[in-house]
């Protein structure tokens, strides 16, 4: 899928357009109160463009012409207003197209009760059935890997070209339908039922099907439905002091003011804002679940972050071994080997990839006998159990401290200062011990990566706190923490502390954003108002998370929020210049109005425009015009630099609020030469 691409395409364009009609159907536009209104208008001076005189009065037919054109720009509003919708759900209805396609073909080698194999069509599979897949086959829809190891290429659906291993247990067991296996054979559980799979909700989410209004949109909705409501008594109050002066006001005139003072700019604006916002997201790889999520990443307080491979590059190699009370660093190196020789995590790989750098031999053969003890979040430790009884682990160091002790054995006194010296350097020490006996340390290196202290001074000046999340000791953990500038971490944490944290941070009504791969990470991705779980990761974490990123890429969260941020101030902006432009048309057009009933008005009409007639007209092309041009600033979102809420607040008040007030000024003027220039001033 082609995700680069900012420009709108002709496709696109010419779709919205018709769009654009489609959208002028009174059952689709009565969701938008604003516009639902300018539409009534619109109708009702379509009827005085045909019957000046419809309503009673008794005007010469050349008013025809007047209402005419109030009812075109009137139109042109509406369609404004559907156009800026129609693009913004444009990219995505393109994307879902294609993803269609992906879909409707797909295969499968579905297992008969008997062992043998039926082939099916993919929308046929459910949830518990059990697929095989050969080399260069499509994976037919979402599951668990049962057996086998394969390498897949993700590029249907993440983009990325370089193909990723999928294999049977572990965190790396889900597979998506609708990409290819490109070597060896996979047994895969299906874990979908018909049109609940990835691709489905990747379809209707990029083609906005399961866009609901956010609740703060509906919020700004009801707002905005309210003002309308306030613009319309205020509106109908006019003509009876009109007729106590012995005037009337024409009903052209009448809408074309109310059109004019509802907040038509952000009520036509308001949806293609946030589908825009999620357009950004999807366009950065990562696929939020709903446009709630995204608003909710706006509003985020906290942010929990990892330690190794979200701050840190995140292969902790062993780079050193490091004996301590009577052994050699021989020794030390033979029983970090052998702890490690069936641990497949990247520390323990780089643990017998030093060893065999450093000449120490063993034969793994020996060991097949061995039980393997994988490591664990929990228990922090690995290594085997050997034939002869003994146990060989390494591990994290008060971890097998406290084991150490609980089995009656001692500390070797020089462990203490040897753990420190790796742990100040911002190293990972991990013990070795063979039964109750600590031979040394391995030393496991990491660096934090480059631009992290920036992003983190970023989020700060946003007013975002950054907690560090490691199952590292403190020492260690402070060490990261002070390079990388996190405001606070917490060290030796278990996957439930995470949670604990998230928990304590919301009932001080914080909201808090985390990204998580593992299955242990899912409770805590799902209680977390932001949950970006990487695409990788386990089937229980994606579907924990209310986000996913295609990249997996777990820094890619400070981005996320920024995203959000950026769709909360470019509302924000837009209201406040929509409602700012109402103060100049008000000036614009009642002095206009009132001026020949109440001469006194004259000292109000500070526009000196050509005729009231011409006021009316060029305060509505420019409440018609303003929609159009304000759809890149929409599309692309109010740039956007790191500062606290108020100092934004403030800048954005003086930009769109003062700028709201001066801007249609200058344009209602200018419309107003325009018309006079072209004759229809006097109309
Ligand atoms: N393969 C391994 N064998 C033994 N011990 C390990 C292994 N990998 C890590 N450890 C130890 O277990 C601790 C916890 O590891 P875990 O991966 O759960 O957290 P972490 O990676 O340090 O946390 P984070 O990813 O947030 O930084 C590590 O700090 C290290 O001391
Ligand atoms: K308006
Ligand atoms: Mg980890």
């Amino acid at each position: 899928m082609d995700r680069s691409s900012f420009v709108i395409s002709r496709d696109i364009l010419k779709r919205a357009i018709w769009e654009s009609f489609v959208k002028m159907d009174p059952r689709i536009l009565v969701c938008n109160p604003v516009m639902f209104v300018v539409e009534v208008g619109f109708v009702v001076t379509l009827l005085l463009t045909f019957d000046p005189n419809l309503y009673g009065g008794d005007y010469p037919a050349s008013e025809r012409w007047y209402n005419l054109i109030v009812t075109v720009i009137l139109f042109l509003t509406i369609l404004f207003g559907n156009f800026a919708e129609a693009v913004a759900e444009g990219r995505g209805k393109a994307q879902a197209e294609s993803l269609r396609k992906t879909k409707t073909d797909l295969m499968a080698n579905r297992r008969l009760d008997n062992g043998l194999y039926e082939v099916v069509p993919a929308s046929t599979l459910h949830r518990g059935d059990i697929v095989r897949v050969v080399a260069n086959e499509m994976i037919p829809a979402d599951g668990d890997v049962l057996e086998g190891l394969g390498s897949v290429d993700e590029s249907a659906i993440t983009g990325e070209s370089a193909p990723v291993i999928r294999g049977a247990g572990g965190d790396f067991s889900s597979v998506t339908g609708g990409t290819k296996l490109l070597s060896d054979e996979l047994v895969i559980r299906i874990s979908v039922d018909p049109g609940e799979s990835f691709l489905d909700r990747m379809i209707s989410l990029v083609e906005g099907a399961s866009r609901q209004k956010t609740p703060n949109e509906l919020a700004l909705s009801v707002l905005l439905a309210g003002l309308t409501i306030i613009f319309l008594f205020v509106v109908v109050t006019l003509e009876p002091m009109a007729r106590y002066l012995h005037h009337t006001i024409d009903i052209a005139t009448l809408i074309a003011l109310l059109v004019c003072l509802i907040p038509t700019t952000i009520g036509a604006l308001l949806s293609a804002i946030g589908i825009a916002g999620m357009d950004r997201v999807i366009r950065f790889n990562v696929i939020a679940k709903s446009g709630k999520a995204v608003e909710a990443a706006g509003d985020v307080n906290t942010l929990i972050l990892d330690k190794t491979g979200t701050i840190t590059i995140g292969n902790r190699l062993a780079s050193e071994f490091l004996p301590v009370g009577k052994h050699t660093e021989k020794e030390v190196i033979e029983t970090a080997v052998i702890a490690s020789l069936f641990d497949e995590t990247p520390e323990g790989r780089s643990v017998v990839d030093l060893g065999r750098e450093l000449r120490v031999s063993f034969v793994r053969e020996r060991y097949t006998e061995a039980e393997n003890v994988e490591f664990s979040a929990d228990t922090r430790m690995s290594g085997l159990n050997l034939p002869d009884g003994s146990a060989v682990r390494k591990g994290a160091v008060d971890a097998i401290k406290r084991n150490v002790m609980e089995n009656g054995g001692t500390i070797p006194l020089d462990l203490d200062e040897m753990t420190e010296r790796i742990a100040k350097e911002g190293g990972t020490p991990l013990a070795v011990v063979k039964d109750t006996d600590i031979y040394g340390l391995i030393y496991l290196k990491d660096i934090v990566k480059s631009g992290m202290r920036e992003r983190f001074q970023e989020l700060r000046k946003m007013g975002i706190k950054t907690v560090m999340c490691t199952g590292d000791n403190p020492l260690t953990a402070a060490t990261i923490a002070k390079e990388a500038g996190v405001d606070d971490y917490i060290a030796e944490a278990k996957p439930e502390d995470k949670m604990r944290l998230i928990r304590e941070e919301q009932e001080r009504g914080k909201l808090v954003a985390m990204s998580g791969d593992g299955t242990n990470d899912a409770p805590a991705l799902a209680q977390a108002d932001v949950g970006l779980a990487m695409n990788t990761g386990t089937t229980a974490a994606k579907e924990a998370g209310n986000m996913i990123d295609l990249d997996s890429d777990p820094t890619k969260l400070i981005e996320v929020v920024s995203i959000g941020k950026q769709l909360l101030i470019t509302r924000g902006a837009i209201t406040t210049f929509s409602i700012a432009n109402d103060v100049a048309k008000y000036f614009a057009i009642i002095p206009a109005i009132f001026v020949t009933m109440i001469p006194a008005l004259r000292v109000l009409n500070v526009m000196h425009l050509t005729s009231s007639h011409s006021a009316i007209l060029s305060a509505l092309i420019f409440n018609a015009l303003i929609i159009p041009l304000l759809i890149p600033l929409a599309m692309r979102g109010v740039k956007y630099r790191p500062m606290s809420a108020t100092n934004m607040l403030v800048r954005n008040l003086l930009v769109y609020g003062v700028g709201g007030v001066i801007a249609p000024f200058i344009g209602i003027k200018v419309i107003d030469l325009l018309l006079t220039a072209l004759g229809i001033a006097r109309i």
